[in-house]
């Protein structure tokens, strides 16, 4: 079994009857959403709610019923990958280019999971280049603002065309090297009109699981 594998089954041992879960987007998540479908062939009953439409899809194969978004009050455990994590359990995502609806629906959840393999843990965040939602209008003039943090952003591109989110947006994946203070710089891109959000994901995960020497691992926050 990989590393994915094993952590993002790992984390559908979470999820109980009658929960709403967050479903996160990407390859470790994939396997959760599979463990969780092939749980709720053998009677879970569980509801889920996408991060992407990409999940939406994969879910609905696997016979997870999904709610609507807005006929949610409360999510109870959201599951979802990294591209990154530090030490404080702080994250980047949006490798995946659903970093929106997955940080709405994680900030939303009671307890975020982050589920991610070895080669993501990192002492301080930033190898990894951050992901950044921006508006299409104006959006020379964010990717210069957002260049005057200290990057060099480049506009994701999908084959030759520019990568569009499912929210209809641009990604700008911004290169900080090495990023000090994540909870400063998140609230600093945030700041920046075109901007909608980027992949900070500062003080959400309550619990990691990864790898380490080949084992399991669990942190907690
Ligand atoms: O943030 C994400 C998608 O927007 C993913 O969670 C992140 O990119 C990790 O992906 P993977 O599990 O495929 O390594």
């Amino acid at each position: 079994m990989n590393e994915k594998q094993m952590v993002g089954e790992k984390a559908a041992e979470y999820i109980k009857d009658g929960m709403v879960v967050g479903l996160g987007t990407g390859s470790t998540a994939y396997y959760t959403i599979k463990k969780l479908g092939e749980l709720v062939r053998n009677g879970l009953n569980i509801t889920g709610i996408p991060t992407s439409e990409q999940t939406a899809k994969l879910a609905v194969e696997q016979g997870i019923t999904l709610v609507d978004f807005k006929d949610v009050k409360q999510i109870d455990v959201a599951i979802d990958g990294a591209d990154e994590f530090d030490t404080n359990l702080n994250l980047i995502k949006g490798g995946g280019g659903a970093l929106l609806r997955e940080k709405i629906i994680g900030n939303a959840a009671s307890t975020f999971i982050v589920i991610a393999d070895s080669s993501k843990g990192a002492e301080k965040l930033g190898a990894f280049p951050l992901p950044v939602e921006i508006v299409k209008f104006g959006s020379e003039m964010t990717s210069r603002k957002i260049a005057e943090l200290g990057c060099e952003p480049i506009l994701r591109l999908n084959g030759n065309r520019p990568f569009i989110t499912d929210n209809g947006n641009y990604i700008l994946d911004c290169d900080f090297k090495q990023i000090d203070s994540p909870d400063e710089l998140e609230l600093q891109l945030n700041m920046i009109p075109g901007v909608v959000e980027n992949g900070l994901f500062v003080n959400m995960a309550k619990r990691l699981i990864t790898i380490e020497n080949g084992e399991l691992v669990e942190k907690t926050r």
